[in-house]
């Protein structure tokens, strides 16, 4: 399985990161979810690189021009909420694929809140049997809402090639992500790997609640 670390070169990635992770800078949602975007739309480009492509011809109003277009057959899978916006950037790039959505949600299984229950309930997606499918999730915990939205997706097919899309990710959630995903057709895409989780579960740094920081607290 490939890891691609995307902070290990300096790029404008790391202006957008410095921002998501201000707490004062993260009081305007709508800069907060466009950084988010923007970041995904940066490493969609990054994964345009590394697709099939086969030749195109398109007619001119002077002549004709051959260019290598992408191949693939993409669906780009998200997991509400905070996937949201990060899904937007990668739509924005990725304009002619396809779109799967998944919820998962991380509830509490005990007072002190130290354990994480993951709940699936709901998902609407095309095919994705033979597809290239790109999950995008802003942040990799624990990397439990990964492995069950990936089991929810599986039920409509096997992709040819899984792109685990990602902003802040953490070894225990890269550890996770390798024991469930086959690891010749794998690739996980992050702009930071942060050390690890407090008890709670939420990544250190990190920025904080990445669905609340987008929308609003949940009750
Ligand atoms: O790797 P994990 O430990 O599973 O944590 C990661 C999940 O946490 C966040 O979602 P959350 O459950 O907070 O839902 P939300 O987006 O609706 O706020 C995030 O968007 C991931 O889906
Ligand atoms: O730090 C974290 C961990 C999981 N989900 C979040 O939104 N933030
Ligand atoms: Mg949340």
């Amino acid at each position: 399985m490939e890891i691609k670390n995307l902070s290990q070169d300096n790029s404008i990635i790391n202006q957008y990161m410095v921002e998501i992770r201000d707490a004062e800078y993260q009081k305007n949602r709508l800069l907060f979810r466009n950084n988010i975007m923007r970041i995904g739309e940066c490493e969609a480009y990054e994964i345009s690189k590394t697709l099939q492509y086969k030749k195109k011809e398109v007619v001119t109003p002077l002549g004709t021009s051959i260019i290598n277009v992408p191949a693939n057959r993409i669906v780009l899978g998200t997991i509400f909420r905070a996937g949201l916006p990060f899904h937007t950037g990668f739509l924005n790039i990725f304009d002619h694929a396809e779109n799967g959505f998944v919820s998962a949600y991380r509830e509490y299984t005990d007072k002190a809140h130290h354990n994480v229950g993951v709940h699936v309930e709901y998902l609407a997606t095309p095919s994705i049997q033979d597809k290239t499918l790109v999950i995008a999730d802003p942040m990799l915990a624990t990397g439990g809402s990964m492995e069950l939205s990936y089991k929810a997706f599986l039920t409509k097919g096997t992709p040819a090639y899984i792109h685990i899309a990602c902003i802040i990710a953490t070894p225990q959630g890269i550890d996770q992500i390798r024991s469930v995903f086959p690891s010749d057709k794998t690739t996980v895409w992050c702009a930071a790997i942060d050390p690890g989780m407090n008890e709670h579960k939420y990544i250190v740094p990190g920025f904080g609640d990445a669905g609340d920081l987008c929308y609003g607290e949940k009750i």
